[in-house]
C-alpha cells in the first residue's frame, strides 16, 4: 500500500482506498504539497515522487529527487487565469484609489451623502490603463494570457523571455533593461531558479520610468527587498504589488503586499488538485507520465499483467543490458516505450511474469539485478490492478 504524505491542506478523500493511504510518516511513497518547503530529509530511497498542485517547484530539490529515481509533477496552467485575474485586478487598483474612496464615502454622514460625496471626489481622480505600457517579464502560460488581456484593453504591451514566443499581442524586446525603460507598468511572471534570483536590483530601478509601477506575481525572491525601498525612497519609482510578504516590507509606504493570493480561487486550487491526484494516481499505478520537471513523457497502454518501469542516466547500452536480464529470466518484452529528457531516461516495459513462471523471489532477485545496471536510478514492478 502507497503511503502519500500531503504537506499543506488537500481533500484526499479520492485516495483512501486499497492501494492508497494517507499518513503523516516521514517516509512517504508520494509527497503532495502547495506551496510549502519540501524538506531535503523526506528524499529517501522509498520516496516515488513529489506532485506540486501549482506551478512553481522552487520549494523542492529537484536535482535531489532526480538523483534518487523520484518523479516530480506539477500543474502546468491549473492556475494561469487566476493568476491572470488576480494581476488585472491590481492593475485596475493601482491606477484608481478604490479603498481610500470606499472608506471616505462609508466614514460620511448626514442626509446629503450623495452631494458630500460628489463634492469630495476630486481627491480620488484616478488613470486609465488604455494607452499605457505593460512590460510583461516572463511569457510563459500566465503571461501569455495577461497579454492578450492587456491588448484587449487597449494597452501597448511589450514582453520578455528568454526564448522567443513569437505572440501576436506582445512586442517582445531583447532585454529586461528594455521593458524596464518603457513600461508603465511591469509584471513578473518569472519562475524562481539560480539565473532570475535577484534579477530586479538596484541598477534594475534606475532604468524605470518614475511612474512606473513594479508588480511581482513571480516569487519573491527575483527582486532585491532592500533595493525596491531605497528606490522607493529616492521616488526611482512609484508603487510595488507583491504577492510574496516580507518581513523588510512591513509598513513601507508605496508597498503593497497580498498574502500570495495568486492561485487562490475556488476553480484554480480544484483544478490543481484534480490535476495532482490524477498525475500522482497515473504514476503510482501504471508508471506513465503525462507532464514531469524531471522525467520525460512515456505514456503506453497496461495492456498486460505486469510492467517493469526504469528512470536511468541516459547510457548507449543500458537498454541491451536490461533485455539481456529479462531475456536471463525468459520474461519476454511484450510492449515498451522509452523516451529521454536532457540526460535522464525513463521506459515502460509490458512483461507478463506469471505466464512465465517467475516466483517472487526471482521477481526480487530480477529488480535487484536491474537495479545494479549502471545508470539506473529507479526501477519498478508493477502489478496490473485492472488485469
Ligand atoms: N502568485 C502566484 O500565486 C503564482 C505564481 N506563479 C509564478 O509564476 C511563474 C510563471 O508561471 P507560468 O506562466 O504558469 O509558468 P510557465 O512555465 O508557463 O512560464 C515561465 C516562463 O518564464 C520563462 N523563463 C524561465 N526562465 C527565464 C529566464 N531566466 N529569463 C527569461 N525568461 C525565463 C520561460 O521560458 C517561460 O516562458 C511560476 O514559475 C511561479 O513562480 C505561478 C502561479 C501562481
Ligand atoms: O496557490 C498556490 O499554492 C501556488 C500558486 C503558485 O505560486 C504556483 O502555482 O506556482
Amino acid at each position: 500500500m502507497y503511503q502519500i504524505k500531503a504537506i499543506d491542506e488537500f481533500n484526499l478523500s479520492a485516495f483512501n482506498d486499497k492501494t492508497f493511504q494517507v499518513s503523516d510518516t516521514n517516509t512517504p511513497d508520494a509527497i503532495i504539497v502547495r506551496s510549502s518547503n519540501v524538506s531535503d530529509q523526506l528524499i529517501t530511497p522509498r520516496l516515488l515522487l513529489v506532485a506540486r498542485a501549482g506551478i512553481g517547484t522552487n520549494t523542492i530539490n529537484i536535482e535531489a529527487c532526480t538523483q534518487n529515481g523520484t518523479a516530480v509533477f506539477n500543474t502546468p496552467g491549473a492556475n494561469a487565469n487566476a493568476v491572470k485575474e488576480l494581476i488585472l485586478q491590481a492593475l485596475f487598483t493601482s491606477v484608481r484609489p478604490l479603498q481610500t474612496a470606499i472608506a471616505h464615502t462609508a466614514a460620511l454622514t448626514g442626509d446629503d451623502l450623495q452631494t458630500q460625496a460628489e463634492a469630495t471626489r476630486y481627491q480620488f481622480i484616478g488613470g486609465e490603463l488604455y494607452g499605457k505600457t505593460i512590460g510583461i517579464v516572463g511569457l510563459g502560460t500566465i503571461g501569455q494570457q495577461l497579454a492578450d488581456s492587456c491588448y484587449h484593453l487597449g494597452m501597448q504591451v511589450v514582453g520578455y523571455n528568454r526564448s522567443s514566443k513569437g505572440l501576436q499581442a506582445v512586442q517582445q524586446l531583447a532585454t529586461i533593461d528594455d521593458v524596464l525603460a518603457v513600461a508603465d507598468f511591469v509584471v513578473l511572471l518569472l519562475p524562481l531558479t539560480e539565473s532570475t534570483r535577484g534579477i530586479i536590483a538596484a541598477k534594475q530601478f534606475q532604468l524605470m520610468k518614475k511612474k512606473a509601477v513594479l508588480l511581482n506575481f513571480g516569487r519573491g525572491a527575483l527582486v532585491d527587498d532592500q533595493a525596491v525601498i531605497e528606490a522607493l525612497n529616492q521616488g526611482q519609482f512609484k508603487q510595488y504589488i507583491t504577492d510574496f510578504p516580507a518581513e523588510a516590507l512591513q509598513d513601507q509606504g508605496h508597498v503593497v503586499m497580498l498574502p500570495h493570493l495568486g492561485g487562490n480561487t475556488v476553480e484554480a486550487l480544484s483544478k490543481s488538485a484534480n490535476l495532482t491526484v490524477k498525475n500522482m494516481r497515473d504514476f503510482l499505478e501504471t508508471g506513465v507520465i503525462r507532464a514531469s520537471v524531471n522525467f520525460p513523457t512515456a505514456d503506453l497502454s497496461f495492456s498486460s499483467p505486469n510492467r517493469l518501469t526504469v528512470f536511468f542516466k541516459s547510457r548507449a547500452s543500458l537498454w541491451n543490458d536490461v533485455s539481456s536480464i529479462l531475456n536471463r529470466y525468459h520474461v519476454p518484452i511484450l510492449e515498451m516505450i522509452s523516451n529521454t529528457k536532457g540526460d535522464y531516461g525513463y521506459m515502460l516495459v509490458n512483461i507478463n511474469l506469471v505466464a512465465n513462471n517467475v516466483t517472487t523471489d526471482q521477481k526480487n532477485q530480477l529488480i535487484n539485478e536491474l537495479k545494479a545496471v549502471t545508470g539506473t536510478l529507479r526501477v519498478r514492478i508493477l502489478d496490473n490492478l485492472n488485469a
